[in-house]
């Protein structure tokens, strides 16, 4: 069975399916004038492409996923996600968090239905189930429906968490730091679980993350995010991985390795500036640093 059944998607190979205009969000403050979080912030991301949005810690990567999810109001500029433009939250974007929170008092289906009847309440039961039980088995939760969380792994409570994502059908997936909280085999488990399902349903997806070789596996695109306040897009580095990805070839890969350095010299070094966003191929990466310089460096930026 595939998850579109229900509602076919129309707009196939879009380049501009999620369309990000100008985007501003600012607070007031107590003085009156705005705190300006995120400024002028560009980006257009094609249908069934995943992005993965890195910056330093509060420059404002979840603002900027909670305004495509349309859970934060927008200040200024736009979304648009396929031709139409977001006021509010909506079936078309799904969001997985870095915490799970499932209703205590459901089992794994029971909490993945209570989605689903909320968006298909016309669906027949037999269908709602159908799209429940798949939705549970591709995330591998397939002999474990009927635990409630308290029986289930933090893995496996966040396994039920993107299940309710994807059985919601949408065109979007948005993942804030949803493996911040797992140990690194679950962690890797769990992307090689996104990966596919993403492959399986053409879907679009943004992951704002901290993990830089998280950021390089995923993503088709490196967003690299400059500091805030007034944060915008700093560089986006294209990643020419082939698709299916394969753990072992591509962290052996070296171009990893220099996919990563560019990551962690822009952290380092680049990312309070800001201005006419730069684009990388792998053909005219930059700032690359010796073995020992990036040794350093990822000590220094851990202990940050
Ligand atoms: N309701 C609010 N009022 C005022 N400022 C806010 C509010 N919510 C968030 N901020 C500020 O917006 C900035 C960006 O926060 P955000 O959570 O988006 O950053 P982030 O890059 O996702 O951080 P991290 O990587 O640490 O999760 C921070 O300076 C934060 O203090």
């Amino acid at each position: 069975m595939s998850l579109q059944v229900l509602e076919p998607m129309t707009e196939k190979l879009n380049p501009k399916f999620v369309e990000i205009s100008n985007l501003v969000k600012a607070y007031p403050n107590p003085y009156g004038d705005d705190f300006r979080v995120v400024e002028d912030f560009n980006l257009n991301i094609r249908q069934g492409e995943f992005i993965s949005l890195i910056g330093h810690s509060g420059c404002g990567k979840s603002t900027v996923l909670t305004m495509l999810a349309g859970l934060n109001e927008i200040s200024d500029g736009g979304i648009i996600v396929g031709n139409r433009e977001i006021d509010g939250p909506g079936p078309d974007r799904a969001v997985v968090f870095q915490a799970p929170c499932l209703m205590p008092w459901l089992s794994a289906f029971g909490n993945v239905m209570l989605g689903v009847k909320s968006v298909y309440p016309h669906a027949s039961k037999a269908e709602q189930k159908q799209i429940v039980e798949h939705s549970l088995s591709i995330v591998g939760l397939g002999d474990s429906m009927k635990k409630y969380p308290k029986e289930l792994s933090g893995g496996m409570q966040q396994r039920v968490g993107i299940a309710r994502a994807i059985a919601l059908q949408p065109k979007v997936l948005l993942l804030d730091e949803p493996f911040g909280r797992l140990d690194s085999l679950t962690r890797m488990e769990l992307q090689d679980v996104i990966i596919d399902i993403l492959a399986r349903e053409n879907l679009t997806a943004l992951i704002v993350t901290h993990d830089v070789d998280e950021a390089v596996f995923m993503a088709d695109r490196c967003v690299m995010m400059s500091n805030g306040p007034k944060a915008g897009v700093g560089e986006i580095m294209e990643i020419d991985f082939p698709r299916p990805r394969d753990r072992e070839s591509v962290f052996n890969d070296p171009m990893f390795f220099q996919y990563r350095e560019h990551l962690l010299a822009f952290l380092e070094q680049r990312s309070h500036i800001k201005g006419e966003t730069r684009v990388h191929t792998k053909d005219n990466l930059t700032g690359y640093m010796n073995k020992a310089e990036l040794t350093n460096l990822e000590q220094k930026l851990s202990v940050a």
